[in-house]
């Protein structure tokens, strides 16, 4: 299960890390978006943060419970801290973690993230590293989102898996 700030790479990283074992991977987002079948903004505009953390909180208890998977979370989830409990219970957290600087220019690309439009990404991903670092550094897996390849990135945590 990856965790992480907006721009860690949790979506392309865990991609890669699960077909490297041979696993299936899901995006909570993009359950989320299938359950509710609106996009994210749509949902922080029409009902706000805290339903939607609400929706994160029963898709990720439900992929949790499944298959053995691979599962990217939204930056997030882990702020919850029902979800947070359930995913340190049953599953192994692995947090990629970049700095702030690195992270804005990297989710300048795309404009789907509610909690970044019409702010700047440098001064809302400061801000919620100081918030969110701590509760991030829960998980029992710490990788640093290192530049491309992401390939590297996989073999660092699949290097912390086995050890
Ligand atoms: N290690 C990396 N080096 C360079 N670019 C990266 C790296 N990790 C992610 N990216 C890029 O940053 C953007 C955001 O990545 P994404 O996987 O969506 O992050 P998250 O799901 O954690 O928000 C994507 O365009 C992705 O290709
Ligand atoms: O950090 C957050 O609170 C969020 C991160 C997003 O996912 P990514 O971390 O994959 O961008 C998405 O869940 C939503 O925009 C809220
Ligand atoms: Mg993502």
């Amino acid at each position: 299960m990856l965790i992480g700030l907006m721009g860690a790479g949790k979506t392309t990283v865990g991609r890669r890390l699960a077909q490297r074992m041979r696993l299936p991977f899901v995006d909570a987002d993009v359950e989320i978006e299938t359950a509710a079948g609106m996009t994210i903004t749509d949902i922080f505009e029409r009902f706000g943060e805290p339903h939607f953390r609400d929706g994160e909180r029963r898709v990720i208890a439900r992929l949790i419970d499944g298959t053995p998977k691979v599962i990217a979370t939204g930056g997030g989830a882990f702020l919850n801290e029902q979800t947070r409990r359930l995913i340190l219970e049953h599953a192994t957290a692995i947090w990629l973690d970049a700095d702030p600087e690195i992270l804005a220019d990297r989710v300048k690309r795309r404009d789907t993230r509610p909690l970044l439009r019409g702010k700047d990404p440098k001064v809302v991903l400061t801000e919620l590293a100081r918030v969110r670092n701590p509760f991030y550094a829960l998980a029992p897996i710490h990788i640093p989102s290192i530049a491309a390849p992401h390939e590297a990135t996989v073999d660092a945590i699949l290097k912390a898996i086995e050890s």
